[in-house]
């Protein structure tokens, strides 16, 4: 699956139709009097969010929404045809900003959740309108008016409720496709994963989305990498499972340049309920899985858990372990009716 997180859109709403100037003219009437019809309105241009959609991919193949104009009034007191509303079916949590990418227009944060974009303008008064005691045959009748133009951005923060992170290769996409529905891409060089992938998980009858993110290099709160630009993905989860290589020499070294980067990236991440889990035990043997975890242990403080992704082996302790963390938000979501993590 691929994510696109931003995507910019043009939109327009329509004109209003212009108001008809026409007299009656029948048959043994003289002088009928005016009866130009109004313009009908202009379209408007919505957004609404919608539940199922995850990702902003859409708007990567049409960029442009134009709403149709209203018709023009005519003669016999016709007002002309509105036009159609136009709706943009975006994600729960999708975020509406202005050109500037800064000012933020909506958060569309509950589904069926509506924000108006751009109003169509109102169509213009027939003559007919204008009618009064001294003038009985007015000959004057307004133009719509214009519609609204405005370019946004939509940009979709993940509402996961675990964020995966870990170096590029700590196994993350593995563990992502092993336990979920998600089917990233896996290989063995770092940084496959150009595009966070959500996935839905399964355990003891619970389910909970989980994001794999972009691996993490030293820096990469400060730009490097690419990790960085999808840490504010995983802003709002309820935990994070944080893997490391069992592989890597220096597994101590590994969690703090991870850990560093958190907190440099954002106190709040730092602060999430953690799992800590050292991966890939399948390809070692006892005396190195002991040593390691022991390691990475006196590194950070907390206990760790083991696992192999590819072996099966401990994943449904950390998907436990995971939830154990995730079911308390859960329960305070419902209470406070607030921010709601979104579920597919
Ligand atoms: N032996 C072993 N290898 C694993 C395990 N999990 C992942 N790997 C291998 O490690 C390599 C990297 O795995 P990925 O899942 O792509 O790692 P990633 O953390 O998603 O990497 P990026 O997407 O680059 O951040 C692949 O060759 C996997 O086959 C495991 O449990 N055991």
């Amino acid at each position: 699956m691929k994510f696109l997180d931003l995507a910019k859109v043009y939109i327009r709403s329509g004109g209003g139709g212009a108001g008809c100037v026409s007299f009656r003219r029948e048959k043994f009437i003289e002088y009928g009097g005016p009866d130009g019809g109004d313009g009908g309105r202009g379209g408007d241009v919505w957004a609404e969010a919608v539940e199922g959609l995850n990702t902003l991919i859409d708007f990567r193949y049409q960029q442009h929404f134009f709403a149709k104009s209203g018709q023009h009034g005519m003669g016999s007191q016709m007002t002309g045809k509105s036009g159609d509303d136009i709706v943009l079916r975006v994600p729960v949590g999708t975020e509406i900003l202005e050109e500037d990418e800064e000012t933020v227009v909506a958060d569309l944060t509950e589904p069926g959740q509506r924000v108006l974009l751009a109003k169509g303008g109102n169509g213009g008064f027939g003559n007919l309108h204008f009618k009064s005691s001294t003038n009985r045959a007015p000959r004057n009748a307004n133009p719509g008016l214009a519609g609204v133009e405005r370019t946004l951005w939509l940009r979709l923060k993940l509402i996961a409720d675990a964020g995966l992170v870990g170096l590029p290769n700590a196994g993350k996409s593995t563990f992502l496709a092993a336990v979920s529905n998600a089917r990233p891409k896996i290989a063995d060089y770092p940084f496959t994963t150009l595009h966070p992938n959500l996935g839905v998980v399964g355990i003891d009858g619970h389910e909970f989305v989980m994001a794999d993110i972009p691996g993490l290099i030293e820096g990469a709160s400060e730009g490097r990498g690419i990790g960085d630009r999808f840490l504010g993905h995983i802003e709002r989860s309820a935990t994070l499972l944080h893997l490391v290589d069992g592989t890597s020499e220096d597994v101590a070294g590994d969690a703090r340049t991870v850990l560093t980067e958190l907190e440099a990236y954002s106190p709040v991440l730092m602060a999430k309920p953690r799992v800590t889990a050292l991966n890939k035990i399948d390809a070692l043997d006892d005396e190195t899985i002991a040593e390691r975890k022991a390691q990475l242990e006196a590194e950070i403080g907390t206990p760790v858990m083991l696992m192999s992704a590819v072996a099966k082996q401990g994943v449904t302790d950390v998907l436990r372990a995971l939830w154990s963390r995730i079911q308390p938000t859960r329960h305070q979501d419902s209470n406070d009716d607030v921010d709601a993590p979104w579920r597919p």
